[in-house]
């Protein structure tokens, strides 16, 4: 772990494209409980076989968190009603607010990792989102100053007149027990559900027409790139523009990028409700980029679109690790990944072509960057120094750890896996985290980024 951090010091990283306020409550059993009586069984549990996609009204919100909680699978919903939005404010006080987005939290998570260099960039820089940023010299925001690049600090560089895009969280615990009717529900992970604001002024993710020449300037002077935030994409904007569109732009992006020097991509998905935008995504941008990281629900979402309807089910309902391994295996061979990196409660996998110059061992060593950052973080709530690790470091692998393993190898040894590296561990979990959102993203941003490092070790990068 030490001589990554040591080699995270010499390395710079891009980030793009999602910046936000996470407004955080800590779910209890009498919030649940309130909002069943106010919206009522019956109502609850038909909008939830009606399973809605979007946030219209409070109810598709209960509707939704009531099902995330009983899967206790992480969640992130669209909202997109501003009545809604109000509503959430009269009707909750939120316990905590802190940067979210992939490129908020992996921004300050790799400054204070002492990076050499962050270079954070999204669309909109309102002055809340730049407070929220670390203060740090080697956390930049691209600017343009005689058509020349001007990295500045966040607060140097925000625009007054920007919006701050808000999404609200709710952490929900393993263990927390209410009842819906007869039924009796108990929480069975620890998680967040996300309702995430999808207003159009928040849905334009794209490289501004002044920065995107200099694409490929940047992709030179980084040693990597982490893109996100293509889950605010809408399928239809108000001035005519679609998905397509934004698509095709974020494809050029990651060409230019390229452009120079082939700098490696890593792409952080999140949870895309509309099924139709979700296969866009995927069939757009995976096939342009190196690396991509989800969570278990996320593979789960994609392969159901891909078409393995049956096997997406099966993730969502049992855990199993050989769906997880067949999954994996599909999505790597189908989009043609360099690598792909799946992170659940209780481990991590990479999978890789047999080709991979990497080792099983040193994929497995970058895994366990991920999720010691991980540990450190739900212990601590931040990391604000590379010696915070050592805290995480002293979190035990999780109980189902050496279940895990035997799991994984009879999986292994009833599948075909000759022509992949296939690895997995154990998380590190930590049991009362201070919270759970954002550290899948502080898990993929520790393993892309030792990966990237082990790749220079072996001189293939
Ligand atoms: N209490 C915990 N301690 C350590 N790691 C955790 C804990 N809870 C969750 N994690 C890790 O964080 C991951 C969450 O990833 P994800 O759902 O992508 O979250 P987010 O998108 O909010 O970053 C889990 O898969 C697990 O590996
Ligand atoms: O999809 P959005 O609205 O960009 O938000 C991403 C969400 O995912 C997270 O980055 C966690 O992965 C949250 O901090 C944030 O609320
Ligand atoms: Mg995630």
């Amino acid at each position: 772990m030490m001589e990554f951090l040591r080699d995270f010091q010499r390395m710079s990283m891009y980030l793009a494209y999602n910046v936000n306020v996470d407004a955080i409550v800590y779910l209890n059993e009498k919030h649940i409980e309130s909002l069943i009586k106010e919206f009522g069984v019956e109502n609850i549990k038909r909008r939830i076989e009606e399973y809605p996609r979007e946030i219209n009204e409070p109810l598709d919100f209960v509707a939704r968190l009531i099902h995330a909680l009983k899967t206790g699978k992480p969640q992130a919903v669209p909202l997109v009603a501003h009545e809604a939005d109000k509503w959430f404010n009269s009707r909750f006080t939120y316990d905590v607010e802190r940067i979210g987005g992939q490129v908020g939290v992996i921004a300050n998570l790799l400054a204070n990792l002492n990076f050499n260099r962050v270079i954070a960039y999204s669309p909109l820089l309102g002055k809340k989102q730049a407070d929220m940023f670390v203060n740090r010299d080697n956390l930049l925001y691209p600017t343009i100053e005689k058509e020349k690049v001007v990295l500045k600090k966040p607060l140097e560089a925000y625009r007054e007149e920007d919006p701050v895009k808000i999404n609200r969280i709710f952490e929900f615990r393993q263990g927390t027990k209410f009842k819906l009717g007869n039924e009796e529900i108990i929480v069975p992970y620890s998680g967040r559900f996300i309702v995430a604001c999808r207003f159009e002024e928040f849905a334009r993710i794209e490289t501004s027409p002044e920065l995107k020449p200099h694409l490929p300037e940047i992709g030179d002077i980084v040693d990597g790139v982490i893109l996100s935030g293509y889950q605010g994409i809408r399928k239809h904007y108000s001035d005519g523009k679609d998905a397509n569109y934004y698509l095709r732009k974020a494809k050029e992006d990651i060409k230019l990028l390229k452009r120079k020097k082939d700098v490696k991509v890593h792409v952080e998905f999140a949870s895309i409700q509309d099924r139709e935008l979700r296969k866009k995504v995927i069939y757009n941008i995976f096939p342009l980029v190196d690396s991509v990281g989800m969570d278990e629900a996320e593979i789960a979402h994609i392969l159901s679109v891909l078409g393995y309807r049956d096997l997406s089910d099966r993730i969502f309902t049992y855990n199993r690790i050989e769906d997880a391994v067949l999954g994996a295996k599909i999505l790597l061979d189908e989009l043609n990944l360099e690598i792909l990196q799946i992170h659940t409660i209780y481990y991590l996998m990479y999978i890789t072509h047999r080709d991979n110059p990497l080792s099983e061992e040193e994929l497995s060593k970058s895994l366990e960057v991920g999720t010691t950052l991980a540990a450190t973080r739900a212990f601590l709530g931040d990391i604000k120094r590379p010696e915070d690790v050592k805290v995480g470091l002293n979190i035990p692998f999780n109980e189902k750890g050496e279940f895990v393993k035997l799991r994984f190898e009879e999986a292994k040894a009833k599948m075909r896996t000759r022509e992949y590296k296939i690895v997995m561990i154990p998380t590190r979990l930590v049991k009362k985290p201070v919270s759970t959102v954002g550290l899948g993203d502080t898990i993929s941003a520790g393993a892309f980024a030792s990966y990237l490092s082990l790749l220079r070790k072996n001189k293939v990068y």
